[in-house]
C-alpha cells in the first residue's frame, strides 16, 4: 500500500472509531501542558482487532523499510508497550519498554526487559505532539549504552518544535499519519463542523499558547 494511502484509511480508522475527539469549548490537557482543542487516542484502536492489525503491520513495514538494521524494539510507556510488543511479535524481534522515571521500588527500572548493551534499537511511540516523552525515552536507552537508529509512531501534529527537537537529537522520525491528513479527512467526511475548523485553525497558528 501508498503511504498516502496508508495515512488517509490510519486517519479514517481514528476518526470512525471515535479515537479523535473534539472539544474547543473545554480544552484538552497535553503531557507537554499545552492546551488543546483535539485530543487522538491511539489507544483506542487496540480494541478493534482489524485496525490493530493493519496498524501493526504498517509499523512493521515502515520500520523494515526505513531502519533495515534494527535488533530490538523499545515501545515508550504507555501507550507505545502494547503497540511496540505487537510490532516486535510482527518482526521477530526482541523487545522492551521504557518508563518515563526509573520505578521508585522493586528493581528500580527504567527500561523494562533484557537490552543488551551495542544492539541497534527503534523506539516505537504511539503519538508524537513535541516529541518530549519518546526523546527522553531514547535518552535512557542512549544511557543503557544502546544505539537507537530511530523512532516510529502511529500519529503526529507536524509540530515545527517536535521536528527541531527531533533533529536536536540525531534521531529520524518515521509515522504513519498526521494532523494534516486527518483535517483532509475529516472535512471530506464532514465530520468537523465548520465553528470547529475555527478553533482547530487558531490552535495550529500557536499551540503554545492557545487556550492560556
Ligand atoms: O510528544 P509529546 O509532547 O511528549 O506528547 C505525546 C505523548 O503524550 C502521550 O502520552 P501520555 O503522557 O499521555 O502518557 P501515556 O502514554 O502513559 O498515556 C502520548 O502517548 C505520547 O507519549
Ligand atoms: O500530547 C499529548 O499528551 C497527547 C495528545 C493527543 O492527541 N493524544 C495523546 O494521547 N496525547
Amino acid at each position: 500500500m501508498e503511504k498516502d494511502e496508508t495515512a488517509r484509511k490510519i486517519a479514517a480508522y481514528l476518526l470512525e472509531t471515535g479515537a479523535v475527539k473534539l472539544r474547543p469549548e473545554q480544552p484538552f490537557k497535553w503531557s507537554s501542558g499545552w492546551n488543546s482543542p483535539i485530543y487522538c487516542d491511539n489507544r483506542v484502536t487496540l480494541s478493534h482487532p482489524a485496525i490493530r492489525t493493519f496498524i501493526k503491520k504498517a509499523l512493521a513495514t515502515a520500520i523494515k523499510n526505513n531502519f533495515p538494521k534494527v535488533e530490538v524494539i523499545a515501545g515508550v510507556a504507555t501507550a507505545g508497550i502494547a503497540q511496540g510488543a505487537l510490532v516486535a511479535e510482527e518482526l521477530g524481534l526482541p523487545f522492551v519498554y521504557v518508563r518515563p522515571e526509573p520505578k521508585s521500588h522493586g528493581m528500580g527500572n527504567q527500561i523494562e526487559g533484557h537490552l543488551e548493551a551495542g544492539k541497534k534499537v527503534v523506539m516505537l511511540e504511539d503519538l508524537i505532539s513535541t516529541g518530549g516523552s519518546s526523546l527522553k525515552s531514547a535518552k535512557a536507552v542512549q544511557a543503557a549504552n544502546a544505539e537507537v537508529i530511530g523512532m516510529a509512531a502511529i500519529f503526529t501534529y507536524g509540530f515545527a518544535k517536535a521536528d527541531q527537537n527531533f533533529e536536536e537529537a540525531h534521531i529520524p522520525l518515521v509515522t504513519l499519519s498526521n494532523y494534516n491528513v486527518l483535517a483532509e479527512v475529516a472535512q471530506e467526511k464532514g465530520i468537523i463542523k465548520p465553528e470547529s475548523f475555527e478553533s482547530l485553525k487558531s490552535w495550529r497558528e500557536a499551540p503554545e499558547v492557545w487556550g492560556v
